[in-house]
């Protein structure tokens, strides 16, 4: 096998068609470090860009788009799969997080069966110089590495004892004892101040990721809008070349069609009655956005109390005709998507300063809920667009 180890799942449905069937194709899933830096390596020498989709399964359309925009871009894409221990405090949810594996796979199948082939590019990965050759069939490859390089998606699924070869403690960090990587400032506020460790614990597996992989480029999804621009800070500030921090791309949040309730794996947790309240967030952010560009003096203030009292109005609502459905208001922020300062006083005044300095004017309304058990976060961009 040639040092790459891939378990193989022959997802036809087909009695018999393995990986010379006709019809049938796989998804190479790498578990360990060496076939992925095998795969990474050939992917090389064959001077083909990588790009890398971050998740931790419980794959839906927010998902795909990710893994569509990278296949598109990209000769190479690998999606990561792992549910990670040390961004869960020991009170959250790990243990119950939906995990999927099976029907994952069902739908990258069908994504890869549907989607527009790639413009090759080449990568530039600073190093000797690599031959360049173009990407051939199998031809004399064996047959379990030809089925590696000619797939354009693999899916990188380690164990905790790969990405945490240190093991022990993994959740109580005072209790842990490798290395973790803090994002000071940024890090501390929204969603830092609910999930105190979170960004301690998506910090440090991103840059295992990132090392392990060393992707050419990086997908994000807006909907975890403060996660995608603190990583872009954490490859600018640790020098990181691969991604380079503009090559860590932010895309729009896929939503639900009619009630634009943001796609998130969590919203398996939510129950009928319980999901037909979650498009509140959504809602309140909307209305506060429309301030936003009014051009009236309107203060940061008055746009987070805008969103505020839509989620209050809800609560009244539910209180009366949905008894047993339960809303909570965690946060709602205003925020300069580059220094993550909140934006509190007057819009006109934070914008001219921001002109005056020559900066973009661009701010994130974002948002916290508690529906239930089930915490939902959702964000809009005011003034801006992410790429
Ligand atoms: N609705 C969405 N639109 C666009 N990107 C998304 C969406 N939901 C998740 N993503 C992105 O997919 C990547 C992997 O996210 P993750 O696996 O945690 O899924 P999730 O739906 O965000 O799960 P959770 O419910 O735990 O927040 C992240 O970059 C995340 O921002
Ligand atoms: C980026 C990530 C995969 C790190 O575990 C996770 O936080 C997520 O899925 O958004
Ligand atoms: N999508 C962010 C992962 C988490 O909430 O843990």
């Amino acid at each position: 096998m040639d040092g790459i180890r891939s378990d193989r799942i022959d997802l036809s449905g087909k009695e018999g068609s393995g990986i010379d069937g006709k019809g049938s194709r796989e998804i190479p899933i790498l578990r360990t470090l060496e076939a992925l830096r095998k795969w990474r390596n050939d992917a090389r020498i064959r001077g083909l860009e990588v790009g890398c989709i971050p998740t931790m399964g419980a794959l839906h359309e927010g998902h795909l788009n990710l893994i569509k925009t990278s296949l598109s871009r990209h000769p190479l894409t690998v999606m990561t799969l792992f549910v990670n221990p040390m961004q869960f405090a020991p009170s959250e949810d790990l243990l119950s997080y939906p995990r999927t594996f099976e029907s994952d796979l069902n739908l990258l199948q069908t994504l890869l069966h549907t989607s527009q082939s790639h413009t090759t590019t080449t990568d530039t990965f600073p190093g000797p110089d690599y031959p360049k050759t173009t990407p051939t069939s199998s031809q004399s490859l064996g047959a379990d590495a030809g089925d590696i390089k000619e797939s354009p998606l693999v899916i990188f699924a380690p164990t905790n004892d790969v990405m945490y070869p240190l093991r022990g403690e993994l959740q109580d960090l005072r209790r842990y004892k490798g290395v973790t990587v803090d994002m000071k400032g940024g890090g501390d506020v929204m969603e830092g101040v609910s999930r105190p460790q979170f960004f301690t614990g998506v910090a440090t597996i991103c840059t295992k990721l990132f090392n392990a992989v060393e992707p050419s480029h990086a997908y994000f999804g807006q909907k975890d809008i403060q996660q995608a621009l603190l990583l872009r800070v954490l490859l600018t500030d640790l020098l990181v070349s691969h991604p380079l921090p503009h090559n860590l791309h932010i895309l729009p949040t896929t939503r639900d069609p009619i009630d634009h309730l943001a796609l998130s794996s969590r919203n398996a947790y939510l129950t009928p009655p319980e999901r037909a309240v979650a498009p509140v967030l959504y809602q309140a952010l909307t209305a506060a956005s429309k301030l936003w560009d009014t051009g009236t003096d309107i203060s940061g203030e008055d746009i987070i109390s805008t969103a505020t009292s839509v989620i209050a109005d809800e609560r009244q609502r539910i209180s009366i005709n949905e008894q047993g459905v339960e809303l909570r208001h965690d946060y709602i922020e205003v925020f300069d998507p580059e220094t993550f300062e909140p934006i509190r006083s007057s819009v006109n005044v934070w914008k001219k300063k921001r002109r005056d300095m020559g900066q973009s004017t661009g701010a994130v309304i974002a948002g916290a809920v508690w529906v239930g058990r089930t915490r939902l976060i959702d964000n809009l961009l005011l003034g801006w667009e992410v790429d």
